[in-house]
């Protein structure tokens, strides 16, 4: 997918041309895509493919050493203004002894926001989340999923353009896995949010995304920009029922599956 259309450029996430090497060690070459304004995309790929290097190079977190990354127009070098980041490990990312509120409001107040609009978008922030009422709680005192919830509470306060996540889920237990999905999924239509997912779920990937990339090979290449035409609203039941989901997880499946395999074989040669 090109874009001629400036209003389109100034609105998305461009990766062009985009590789990382580690030294010697080449983990991804030549990819190049972009993402609209409120899509949902996942990202997934065999384990090593290289997804948390391509998150960081599209966060400004790290510097790629070939092709460059746009967001709304400008070239990323360093986390852009407009764009969230939420990792998998909740429990180090959020501040024991803080509260609820003031956790969400942390990074509001390092930006400079004053005391009331730091409390006006904590409470919307919560309030998006499923959380209003929790502000003076501490985060030993919620469930996984609920911190998770305050993380995600966070990225939402800045009023971003794209929410980047990494293995949001990975560690909630399966019913926590489902609403948490489903919150995320809900947030994006309300706000109109870009989502950037990465994920080893293949189910999950296909359930949430409007498109889903797949890294393969050593290193790792663009191997599938894949569509996914799946009703919307989802439905954990009804759309990981429908025949297409399951025509999109075996397509997924047998890519990571098939660079897996080719893998090994370059191996034992
Ligand atoms: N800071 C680093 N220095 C050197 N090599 C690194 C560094 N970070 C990652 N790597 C290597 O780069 C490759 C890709 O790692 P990365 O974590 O991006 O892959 P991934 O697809 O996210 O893996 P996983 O699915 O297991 O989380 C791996 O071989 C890893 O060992």
């Amino acid at each position: 997918m090109t874009t001629n259309n400036s209003t389109s450029a100034n609105q998305s996430l461009l990766v062009e041309g985009l590789g990382h090497s580690y030294g010697d060690h080449q983990v991804l070459r030549d990819l190049s895509f972009e993402v609209e304004a409120g899509q949902f995309v996942s990202v997934v790929g065999p384990s090593g493919a290289g997804k948390s290097t391509l998150l960081q190079c599209l966060t400004g977190l790290r510097k790629p050493t070939a092709g460059q990354v746009s967001f709304r127009g400008q070239k990323v070098s360093g986390t852009p203004r407009g764009m969230s980041i939420v990792f998998q490990d909740y429990s180090r990312s959020l501040m024991p002894w803080m509260s609820v509120a003031d956790n969400v409001g942390l990074p509001l107040k390092s930006a400079g926001l004053n005391k009331t609009d730091r409390s006006a978008r904590v409470q919307r922030a919560l309030a998006e989340v499923g959380l209003a009422g929790s502000e003076a709680k501490y985060p030993w005192q919620l469930s996984g999923g609920m911190q998770q919830r305050v993380a995600i509470a966070r990225a939402l306060a800045f009023d971003p353009a794209a929410i980047v996540m990494d293995e949001p889920f990975a560690s909630v237990d399966a019913q926590t896995r489902s609403e948490l999905e489903d919150l995320v999924l809900g947030v994006r239509d309300h706000l109109g949010i870009m989502v950037l997912l990465v994920t080893h779920d293949i189910d999950e990937a296909v359930y949430l995304a409007d498109r889903v990339l797949v890294l393969a090979g050593r290193p790792a290449t663009l191997a599938a920009d894949l569509k996914v035409d799946l009703p919307v609203p989802r439905h954990q039941v009804r759309t990981k029922a429908l025949p297409l989901f399951g025509e999109l997880r075996g397509e997924v499946l047998s890519l990571i599956q098939g660079s897996g395999a080719a893998q090994a074989a370059a191996a034992a040669r």
